[in-house]
């Protein structure tokens, strides 16, 4: 049928109806993987442009490196690769022969991207070394399969730099990190959390692990947006990428990693979809605007496909992604109905009245409010366009912020927890303390299997999502709110995507 059949309320059907009826997504036979339409695509290249932008500025360049490892470069560094091995996907033959030796496909190219590295560094002066390259992904997930949230094939970036000192890397960590959240915000209007995972949440292969982090206001779960992380000089031990520092000796590089996938598509149709389907932020939407002529039995059709037209090229002009949807097979009111559930930010309509007195009605996507703008006056769109995006990245942050609870005692954090929050605490980041909340949290859950974003959750316990970098100061004498020890961070738990 053409209508979405449930409210947002019933969260996974809700979002599985969406992604099909907005054109988004098209279902493929092999469990995990997904087509991307032109209509998500689109989204993609925008987040491509902008990111791509903005690392150029750091001289990050572009490159490529193959997609295939043999087991001995994966098993490289083994305790890194040791938690991850199940879901790493293997080419075993070709045609009706037999690999001499099996080839992994990249589930990330550390281990594909170092050994070339140490040939590339020899002296200081071959440091910063930066590249990045956008790739698709493949990991075998075993977990419930989400389309863009979760799959098993999935697009991203991924950026590898080398630094002669750990402050030029730190840095870069960071400033990778405001660029993730930029793209957030300013593309997708989603708010994001900007922190730093637990050492027992970060890449274990890392030194430690920035993030951006989301949560979704429908069931409270934190949703991690994208990673930077800090390696150290793990990697470049382990890889032999050294380098004659200025007073000659031989020194270690200092490495950061960090990626931004499909998954923030998931994301933003989450946070902004309602229950008449995809709501797009004006700056992702393949079509900002879309033209409906209203037929009517006093209007010259000619005369209203030339108004129509004359309209596009004004706004063409103006740099606006604008559609005539000039189909004679489907009456304006279908046409209403399948632009809002693909989302386009402002519909246009044009009938009799409108053409009378040269002017169009404007309805918007995100708010339904309803207006006539003359002719002449076309060119506010602009201006309104960007005002819907930031009304709906404010909405989105008010939403989040919703979301979050303070908790000082183990009642307070559970009776949150079991109202899809997500709770900031006070923490004495002990690693066995943070595992005896994610056991404890799990055995006093009310969420147990419960279907999140079409995802089976098979149990309902918090975990850390992050400690943020915004924070107050802990000062001696102040607990922590499970343990009761001296705490030394806020951290942010939740359960997660
Ligand atoms: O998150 C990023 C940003 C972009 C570059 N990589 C890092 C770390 C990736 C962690 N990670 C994540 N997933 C993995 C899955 C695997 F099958 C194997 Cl073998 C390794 C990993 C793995 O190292
Ligand atoms: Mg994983």
């Amino acid at each position: 049928t053409l209508a979405i059949t449930v409210k947002k309320s019933d969260f996974s059907e809700w979002y599985q109806q969406v992604i099909r009826k907005a054109e988004l997504i098209e279902y493929y036979d092999v469990s995990g993987c997904y087509i991307l339409r032109p209509w998500a695509y689109f989204i993609w290249e925008q987040i491509q442009r902008l990111l791509d932008d903005l690392i150029r500025t750091e001289d990050v360049e572009n490159t490529y490196f193959p997609m295939f490892l043999s087991a001995k470069h994966l098993n490289t560094e083994k305790d890194h690769v040791e938690g991850f091995k199940a879901e790493v996907a293997w080419v075993t033959k070709y045609g009706q022969s037999d690999l001499n030796e099996p080839l992994a496909i990249r589930p990330t190219s550390e281990t594909i991207m170092y050994p070339a590295f140490a040939k590339w560094v020899q002296s200081h002066r071959d440091l910063p070394l930066k590249v990045n390259q956008w790739t698709n992904i493949v990991r075998w997930e075993f977990k419930f399969p989400t389309p863009f949230i979760r799959t098993r094939e999935f697009l991203w970036q991924e950026g590898h730099t080398a630094h002669s000192t750990r402050e030029e890397a730190v840095k870069q960590v960071y400033t990778i990190l405001d660029f993730y959240e930029q793209v957030y915000g300013e593309l997708l209007a989603v708010p994001v959390i900007k922190g730093i995972k637990t050492e027992s949440e970060k890449f274990a292969g890392g030194d430690f692990t920035t993030t951006v982090e989301t949560i979704i206001p429908q069931n409270g779960r934190g949703l991690q947006g994208a990673t930077s992380h800090h390696l150290g000089q793990n990697f470049s031990k382990m890889f032999e990428i050294n380098f004659e520092d200025d007073k000659r000796q031989k020194a270690f590089a200092w490495q950061t990693s960090w990626g931004f996938t499909t998954r923030s598509i998931g994301a933003m149709i989450m946070f902004h979809g309602d229950d008449n389907g995809l709501v797009l932020p004006p700056r992702i939407a393949k079509y900002q605007i879309i033209i409906i002529p209203i037929i009517h039995k006093d209007l010259d059709e000619k005369q209203l496909n030339e108004r129509c037209e004359q309209i596009r090229q004004i706004l063409i002009k103006q740099k606006l992604r604008v559609h005539f949807d000039n189909r004679d097979n489907y009456s304006p009111g279908w046409k209403f109905n399948k632009w809002e559930q693909k989302g386009v930010p402002i519909r246009l309509e044009i009938g009799p009245g409108e053409f009378k007195n040269n002017e169009v009605r404007v309805v918007q996507r995100f708010d339904n409010k309803k207006y006539q703008i003359k002719i002449e006056e076309l060119n506010q769109l602009n201006q309104i366009l960007d005002n819907i995006h930031y009304a709906m990245l404010e909405k989105a942050r008010n939403e989040l912020n919703q979301r979050i609870k303070q908790a000082d005692d183990w009642k307070e954090f559970m009776t949150q927890l079991n109202q899809r929050n997500t709770i900031l605490t006070k923490w004495c980041q002990r690693e066995e303390c943070e595992q005896q909340v994610k056991k404890q949290s799990g055995i006093e859950s009310k969420e147990k299997d419960s279907e999140i974003g079409g995802q089976i959750q098979l149990t309902g316990s918090a975990k850390t999502l992050c400690m943020p970098l915004k924070q107050d100061e802990i000062k001696e004498g102040e607990k922590c709110f499970h343990c009761g020890q001296q705490a030394k961070r806020y951290v942010l738990w939740g359960r997660s995507y």
